[in-house]
């Protein structure tokens, strides 16, 4: 059986990489508008014609093209920032539980996590259910990530010379992702979230230093590892990279992951020391959006789940 899939923003930064991922399978059709792709007639059909749509449009386009839908069967994979913390709407992180994954599997209705939020919560989430890291304990979140990260308008502005090596920003800390990093990470207290980014196209590094003497049961790098490892125990996209080789390293680069849907997880920090660094790896454009959208549709039209992904 083939299924149909609409792209809104089919040639944007996100959902080219949907495209080029989901144009080698042959078990979906693509409806492509090509220059009609701002045409609202034609997106309005083609947004109530396709079993499932992935938006990859700024927060109010993609607020208007879900008031666009009547199809009640039509499924919708939202990549913006509109609906992660909206009722409604479940949140397209399938490895946060069985529970979250069966709900995707379900839902006609889901928000792709942003990519610095895959993250953080990929890091948070399990210290805190394990008790680990109390809900009320307050949290900082540095991060880096390459310039794709900000659309089509951002690689012009760093391709065509003339931009920082280098940009901290965010500096009002009234970042977007700070709800829906501080919900879905179960903490009750705003993150602190401190972003950056780097004259390089994709990839990035999301990192929560954490003072483990003051935190209540004072918990060992061992300890903080191993709440890692069992929450991601059989997950085929996160990885937790091992104690040994992570005290063997040097250096992280952001760009390790590029191009493929996977997320890999570090603790650093002295065994029996009292800090530690927690580092996820990433590429924005493929766990952090589009390698996650697949894999979000592939649960939803009851597909392999890494169908199709790299
Ligand atoms: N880049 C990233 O790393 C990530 C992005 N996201 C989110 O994905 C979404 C898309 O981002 P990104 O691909 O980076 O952005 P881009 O700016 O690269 O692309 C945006 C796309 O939206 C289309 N578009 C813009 N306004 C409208 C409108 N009013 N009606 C119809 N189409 C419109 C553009 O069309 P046209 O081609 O005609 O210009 C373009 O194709 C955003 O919500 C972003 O926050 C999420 C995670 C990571
Ligand atoms: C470098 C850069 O500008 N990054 C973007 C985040 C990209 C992303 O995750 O998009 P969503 O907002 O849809 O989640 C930003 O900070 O706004």
């Amino acid at each position: 059986m083939t299924h149909t899939i609409f792209i809104d923003g089919e040639a944007g930064t996100t959902g080219l990489e949907i495209r080029e991922r989901l144009e080698r399978r042959d078990d979906l059709e693509l409806i492509l508008l090509g220059d009609r792709r701002r045409d609202r007639a034609a997106r309005a059909e083609a947004l109530n014609a396709a079993d499932a749509v992935i938006l990859c449009l700024p927060d109010d386009a993609a607020k208007e093209a879900v008031a666009m839908i009547e199809n009640p069967d039509v499924r919708v994979i939202d990549a913006s920032t509109a609906y992660r913390t909206a009722t409604g709407w479940t949140y397209g992180f399938p490895e946060m539980d069985a529970v979250q994954r069966g709900e995707i599997v379900g839902s006609h209705r889901v928000s792709n996590p942003g990519c610095y939020p895959t993250g953080f919560i990929g890091l948070m989430r399990p210290l805190v259910k394990a008790g680990l890291v109390p809900v009320d304990w307050p949290v900082t979140v540095n991060a880096v990530s390459g310039y794709s990260g900000g659309g089509k308008a951002m690689i012009a502005e760093f391709e065509t010379g003339g931009a920082l090596p280098y940009r901290a920003y965010g500096l009002t800390l009234k970042h977007k992702h700070v709800p829906e990093m501080t919900r879905h990470s179960g903490l009750h207290v705003p993150v602190l979230f401190s972003p950056a980014v780097g004259a390089y196209r994709q990839g990035m590094l999301v990192e929560v230093p954490l003072h483990l003497a003051a935190l209540p049961e004072t918990p060992s790098i061992d300890r903080l590892h191993g709440a890692l490892v069992e929450a991601y125990d059989g997950c085929r996209f996160v990885e937790v990279a091992g104690l040994d080789e992570t005290e063997a390293m040097t250096g992280l680069d952001p760009e390790g992951l590029n191009g493929t849907n996977r997320m890999r997880l570090h603790v650093f920090g002295d065994r029996g020391g009292s800090q530690a660094r927690l580092v996820a790896l990433l590429d924005n454009l493929g766990k952090g959006a589009s390698g996650a959208a697949v894999q979000n549709l592939n649960l939803m039209l009851g597909l392999d789940e890494a169908t199709g992904l790299s």
